[in-house]
């Protein structure tokens, strides 16, 4: 399989406003004002062509950024995204809006991402047909077709998203999404906000999706049943760094990491409000001022001298399998 999407070494920093304490300390000389948040640290990964790719992690571990920048709406601070091997930044213009539109995001809210205002036909057709793909006498034809394949009836056209579930409306947003032709579909959090037997069905969409239209996912969730399902391959990230990856087979059969551990042990069972992990022992370190060497070693059982020193570097640990652990010396 050919490599669909390359991150290679990404990192990428917010520099947030300062707050009242910070500029008091700047004023007695102690600090600088404007606090810079480390969400991705020198991160790589690779997609192949048809791939489902799951990335997991707790809250603020930079999936978001990462599916964003990859999606070229944040610029990465270091580093390239390269799609079938070639860089966004060595495109023309019009190959870099051709590349930018061939990965798509679907998002967790639907009813957010979809203007209130338009009717369906109007959100799924704009596009399209602003990029030529449809002309304005094939549009209906066009957009029922994006509705069709997304499971919805296209006789809905002429609604606003506001006559539609939830499920309905993530739907809508997948039409949208497909309606310009995509390679790659990045789901941030995509199933998140939906009921559980409503997920299923839009994740086993995404799977005959992806099927039907030879399609790439990114699929980021902190709901590791989810991406269980869904995925080929799952990269698990901490504190802006990925600390494994391996398919899912041997990622949830033999996870290496200490933190990939943790979170496999406190992944409850069936109760679906409780599938988010939030209860490994210790407080995740503030991206803002991270801990130095490896990152999990403040909450870490197994830490060494080491590993509060020592960044530890993403090696082989088996067929496909990689983890960052000084353990696996
Ligand atoms: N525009 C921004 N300005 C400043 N900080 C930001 C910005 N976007 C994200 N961050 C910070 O970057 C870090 C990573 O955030 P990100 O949203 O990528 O994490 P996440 O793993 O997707 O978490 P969640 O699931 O809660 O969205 C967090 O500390 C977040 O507060």
């Amino acid at each position: 399989m050919s490599n669909r999407l390359e991150v290679r070494n990404v990192s990428k920093r917010f520099t947030r406003k300062a707050g009242v304490l910070e500029r008091g300390a700047e004023m007695m000389g102690l600090k600088s004002p404007n606090p810079v948040v480390r969400a991705l640290d020198d991160v790589s990964i690779t997609v192949a062509q048809g791939e489902v790719v799951g990335i997991v992690g707790e809250s603020g571990c930079g999936k978001s950024t990462l599916g964003r920048v990859v999606a070229g709406l944040l610029q990465a601070s270091e580093g390239s995204v390269l799609f079938r091997g070639k860089q966004l930044a060595e495109m023309s213009g019009e190959e870099a809006e051709e590349a930018r539109l061939k990965v798509q995001m679907i998002f967790q809210d639907p009813s957010s991402s979809l203007n209130p205002r338009q009717r369906v036909r109007e959100i799924i057709g704009a596009a399209p047909l602003h990029h030529g793909m449809t002309t304005g006498r094939e549009l209906d034809d066009y957009v029922s077709r994006q509705m069709a394949r997304a499971g919805l009836d296209p006789i809905l056209a002429s609604r606003f998203p506001h006559q539609f579930s939830g499920g309905q409306r993530q739907r809508i947003g997948i039409a949208r999404a497909l309606a310009v032709q995509p390679d790659m579909l990045i789901c941030d959090e995509s199933v998140a906000a939906l009921d559980v037997s409503i997920q299923a069905q839009i994740l086993n969409l995404f799977l005959d999706l992806r099927e039907q239209l030879d399609l790439t996912y990114l699929f980021i969730s902190h709901d590791l049943s989810v991406v269980e399902h869904i995925s080929d391959r799952v990269v698990v990230m901490y504190l802006g760094r990925v600390v494994e990856e391996a398919s899912v087979a041997e990622l949830f059969s033999h996870p290496n990491h200490p933190y990939t551990r943790a979170l496999l042990d406190e992944r409850p069972s069936l109760d679906p409000v409780q599938r988010q992990f939030s209860a490994i022992e210790g407080e995740i370190p503030s991206p803002i001022s991270p801990p130095p060497g490896c990152h999990f070693h403040p909450r870490c059982p197994m830490a060494m001298a080491r590993c509060r020193v020592e960044r530890p570097e993403l090696r082989a640990v088996g067929s496909g399998h990689k983890s960052a652990c000084h353990l696996n010396d």
